[in-house]
């Protein structure tokens, strides 16, 4: 079976395929000072109680946008999975041709979305991902890579918030019942919800208005549901498209 992980900001995303089915997914924090045993006595318990035996995973495929757990699960792969992962990177295969100044520079994450997308949608195609940043990646109709946006995500902009002024709470990422807020936290709410979601729908918009043909908008990522249930600008959520991209590159990859 292969094992496939997605090392995020602030989550790992971990799943298992079985063939091409996605037998088991899972997510832990993300913590940068955690060693390889740590994190494998972490991920082989969670094995151990989905039913999944350690010794049948065979194959790693991992993109990581925190350099130094790269490191962590590769060592990881070797020792717990005598796997040798592939990494995606400068120079792997992804089925995208990457246009911009510098292609190096690009979050393996946002790379690995895209191929997914394309690979589903084979249309121009706009993946939202809404974790620690909120990434849009766009992908043209004949499948190159073009670029896109990075904004703070949910979680950052309302932490940022918190941390700079004296007298504002933290708070629970909730919507609110009104735009009109009626206290510091409902008004906090609404600022920060009701104002992504005019945030997503604006940088989709100016995106979608360079492009020469209707692109399919797909979001992923920890607040997905959340800003679906404000917004019909999603034409569909698939929580799981980075570790469909992560199968798919494998393969393209590795016999
Ligand atoms: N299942 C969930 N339901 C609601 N919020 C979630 C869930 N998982 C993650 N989040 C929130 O989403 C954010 C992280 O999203 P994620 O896509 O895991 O980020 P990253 O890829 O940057 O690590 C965090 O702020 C977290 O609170
Ligand atoms: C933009 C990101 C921080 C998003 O990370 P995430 O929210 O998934 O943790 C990550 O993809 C990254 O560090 N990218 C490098 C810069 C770039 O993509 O242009
Ligand atoms: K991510």
């Amino acid at each position: 079976m292969l094992l496939v992980i997605d090392i995020g900001n602030t989550n790992i995303s971990i799943g298992v395929y079985d063939a091409d089915r996605l037998a088991l997914s899972l997510r832990v924090a993300t913590v940068i000072n955690r060693m390889p045993d740590e994190y494998a006595a972490l991920l082989l318990q969670l094995l151990d109680i989905n039913g999944i035996k350690a010794e049948s995973i065979n194959k790693v495929a991992l993109c990581s946008v925190v350099p130094p757990l790269t490191d962590t699960f590769e060592e990881l792969s070797r020792r717990y999975f005598k796997a040798e992962p592939l990494i995606v990177g400068a120079g792997t295969k992804t089925g995208v041709k990457i246009r911009m100044d510098n292609p190096r520079e690009v979050g393996a994450d946002r790379i690995v979305n895209a191929a997914a997308a394309y690979q589903l949608y084979k249309t121009a195609c706009i993946v939202v991902d809404l974790g620690t940043a909120t990434t849009f990646d766009t992908v043209s109709a004949d499948g190159e890579y073009i670029g896109g946006a990075i904004a703070p995500g949910l979680n950052t902009a309302a932490e940022a918030l918190t941390s700079r002024a004296s007298m504002l709470p933290r708070i629970e990422l909730h919507r609110p019942e009104k735009a009109i807020g009626t206290s510091t936290v409902k008004a906090m709410q609404s600022g920060l919800i009701f104002g992504y979601v005019g945030l997503v729908e604006a940088v989709i918009g100016r995106i979608q208005a360079e492009l020469p043909s209707q692109a399919t908008v797909i979001a992923t990522g920890g607040h997905a549901d959340l800003l679906a249930a404000e917004t019909r600008i999603f034409n569909t959520i698939n929580h799981d498209l980075t570790l469909y991209g992560l199968r798919l590159i494998y393969y393209m990859n590795r016999a």
